[in-house]
């Protein structure tokens, strides 16, 4: 088996180091001064569970590489739809593509059964320019669960968990599902094959559909904005319209607000994705975060005046951030 990481940043770079670990033949695909590193270095995992070191070859050039089984894809949501040429030369018949994304996938209605099946989402795939480039029936599902962050070039640092959740659009077991976990928990991670991802999907996003925007406008971090006490009912609302939303589709995540809240709240000084993206002045991955949530309301009827409230502002935030 042959693996590929697109975009070997903070969790791509984390997946491709834990793989290899396992045995498993894996090529990661950086650039700059993190590829150089990794070049002469290795990928160097910083871990409460154990520091190490993975010398995988990488290359900017997918091409170097060839066709691969499968690809992890650790690029930002926001690059799919240019990833094109990076992709192409990693692709055989059957390669599969397992994106690392938080939000709403390109994918979400492919292969659902029900009124929606074969939606595209505009706000995620916009024009279809994300599906041309990622074909719908190489993708299965995954839900990250760990955070990381590249603490310098080559350098990984892994805050806390290691379960990457996957599973088929289509739903139930598969070949390719089981073989990919099977390599990732060889690597030290969890891999469970959810019957629904889409479950795993939204417990994901009722965290960052309301987190991540809050704490790029009010540069907080996920204890303050959870025990501050406008916030934290922000969050409730923002959390109570989402499961309305994924309930409309007909996704029913057996989770609490309150439960979710006090998790997020257990995170502690954490500055989200989206606040250190804004602290850098990189592209917000606001659109698969918050404006599909906001267009899934609008196809379901669903009012969601926080969701829409919150998005507003921060889409007007996102439009001044990385252009
Ligand atoms: N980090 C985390 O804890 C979590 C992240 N995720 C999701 O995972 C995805 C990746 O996030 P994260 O790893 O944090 O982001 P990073 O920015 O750390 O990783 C993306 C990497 O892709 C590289 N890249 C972009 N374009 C190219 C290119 N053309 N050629 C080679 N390399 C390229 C970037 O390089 P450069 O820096 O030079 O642009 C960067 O190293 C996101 O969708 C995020 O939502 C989900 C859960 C947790
Ligand atoms: C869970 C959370 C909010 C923190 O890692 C996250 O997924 C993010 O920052 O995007």
């Amino acid at each position: 088996m042959r693996v590929a990481v697109l975009g070997a940043g903070a969790i791509g770079a984390y997946v491709g180091a834990a793989l290899h670990r396992g045995g498993t033949e894996v090529h990661l695909v950086a650039r700059g001064a993190h590829l150089e590193a990794i070049r002469s270095d290795g990928v160097t995992v910083l871990s409460p569970r154990g520091d190490f070191t993975a010398r995988t070859p990488a290359t900017d050039d997918p091409a170097e590489i060839g066709p691969v089984d499968y690809v992890f894809l650790g690029l930002k949501a926001n690059s799919y739809a240019s990833a094109g040429p990076l992709l192409q030369p990693l692709l055989h018949d059957r390669t599969v593509v397992v994106a690392a994304q938080n939000g709403i996938p390109w994918w979400y209605f492919h292969g659902l059964k029900g009124p929606y099946e074969g939606r595209r989402i505009e706000s995620v795939d916009p024009g279809g320019s994300v599906t041309q480039v990622l074909d719908l029936d190489r993708a299965i599902g995954c839900v990250v669960y760990c955070s990381t962050e590249l603490e310098g070039p080559g350098v990984v640092r892994h805050l806390e968990g290691t379960r990457f959740s996957i599973g088929e659009p289509a739903g139930g077991p598969s070949q390719r599902c089981e073989e990919f976990s099977t390599a990732m928990i060889a690597g030290g991670l969890k891999c469970p094959v959810e019957a629904d991802i889409r479950r795993d999907i939204w417990i994901k996003l009722l965290g960052n559909a309301a987190f991540n925007p809050i704490s790029a406008l009010a540069r907080a971090t996920m204890v303050e904005i959870a025990t501050h006490q406008g916030t934290r009912q922000m969050v409730r609302l923002m959390m109570e319209e989402s499961l309305e939303i994924a309930a409309a589709l007909g996704c029913h995540p057996d989770i609490s607000v309150d439960k979710r809240l006090d998790g997020a709240e257990r995170v502690g000084e954490h500055k989200t994705s989206m606040l250190q993206d804004l602290e850098k002045d990189k592209p917000l991955e606001l659109d698969v975060i918050l404006a599909a949530v906001v267009e899934l309301a609008d196809l379901t009827g669903v009012k969601a005046p926080t969701l829409r409230a919150v998005h507003a502002v921060a889409d007007l935030l996102a439009s001044k951030v990385g252009v």
